[in-house]
């Protein structure tokens, strides 16, 4: 079954047009991530679903129904926040069952979901505690807990990670990632972190300028980009673009190398110097100029003894290059 069906969704503010004709589905227990750069119109398509904005044309439709007139409360619904919105005054456990208080559910099912929710985010000893005690991370768990306990149809999640540090967001991202397991339920999560989006997804919607690029799994948009932008936005560090590389491409067009697809050889068919060496530990990413003046990025897996200054060649197999025409679509 399908959980979401955009069809032919438009929204302007004013004379802007911010989303432009978005269609796309989500399948029961689906994980799908929109990504895009800032202001791509990610949040305003979220916010259309979730009945915050009205779309200006084309339809939303939640579980087989069309929900452009049902308020937000009525569409089966639960939207995580980057700002977690947690009432400072409540205990975790009541700012968890607020809403389903709200929904005037007995005290009965109330205890029991939130019993439920508390144990599978692992928020048991905090459960008596308030937001102002707990760790960031904790308290993002308990705006999941808060959305969970509704048991909704549908999850939205807006950039849920964003105020969190590097090594939280990792453990937060494998978390939501088990409770998406757990629960199978159907999710959108909103991101402009490429990596999120990657580790995440069963399905990627790639937006630019309130267009849909490319819809498609992670390993599908990573080895079969569609255009020059959805190969430059996955993939880290980003796809190598050369004006002047060592294959012919279509006037104006460019030639796309992903980075851990070059290779140092004694003899390449792309030469040039190294302008800085990043050692990760793992692995090491050169920095490096080319002959013809092109700054192109090179990984490589372990680690590498190579200098600033050195000159070096690199190659790599045909079959791992993209060529891309001058309005960056993609040649076959
Ligand atoms: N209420 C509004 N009135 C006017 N313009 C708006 C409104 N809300 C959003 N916009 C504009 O719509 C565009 C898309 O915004 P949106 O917040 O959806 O982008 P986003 O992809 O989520 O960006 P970010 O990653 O920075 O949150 C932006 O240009 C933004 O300025």
């Amino acid at each position: 079954m399908t959980a979401l069906t955009l069809s032919n969704i438009h929204k302007s503010f004013g004379k802007v047009e911010v989303l432009s004709d978005v269609s796309l589905t989500v399948e029961e227990g689906e994980f799908v991530v929109f990504v895009g750069p800032s202001g791509c119109g990610k949040s305003t398509l979220l916010r259309v679903i979730a009945g915050l904005e009205d779309a200006t044309s084309g339809t939303v439709e939640i579980g087989g129904e069309i929900v452009n007139s049902t308020p937000p409360a009525k569409r089966g619904i639960a939207m995580v926040f980057q700002s977690y919105a947690l009432y400072p005054h409540l205990t975790v456990r009541d700012n968890m069952g607020l809403g389903l208080k709200q929904e005037k559910q007995p005290k009965s099912v109330i205890k029991e979901r939130v019993d439920a929710a508390v144990q599978m985010l692992d928020l048991a000893s905090y459960a008596d505690r308030h937001p102002s005690d707990l760790s960031g991370g904790q308290r993002q768990r308990v705006a999941i807990g808060r959305a969970i306990v509704r048991q909704p149809k549908l999850f939205l999640f807006d950039e849920p990670l964003s105020n969190l540090d590097a090594a939280l967001r990792m453990n937060t991202r494998i978390e939501i990632a088990a409770l998406h397991r757990k629960l199978s339920a159907s999710m959108i999560y909103v991101t402009h972190d490429q990596t999120e989006a990657m580790t995440l997804a069963d399905k990627i919607v790639v937006l630019r300028d309130g267009r849909v690029e490319q819809v498609g799994s992670p390993m599908e948009l990573y080895n079969n980009p569609a255009n020059r932008f959805v190969a430059g936005f996955l993939g880290a560090p980003a796809m190598n673009f050369l004006a002047h590389g060592p294959l012919p491409v279509a006037d104006g067009g460019t030639l796309g190398i992903r980075p851990e697809h070059l290779r140092l050889t004694p003899e390449g068919r792309l030469t040039g110097t190294v302008t800085h060496v990043e050692r990760l530990g793992g692995d090491t990413n050169l920095l490096v100029r080319t002959e013809a003046n092109e700054a192109i990025t090179v990984r490589l897996f372990g680690q590498d003894s190579t200098e600033v200054g050195a000159t070096i060649a690199l190659d790599f197999d045909d079959h791992a290059a993209f060529r891309f025409d001058l309005q960056g679509q993609r040649l076959r």
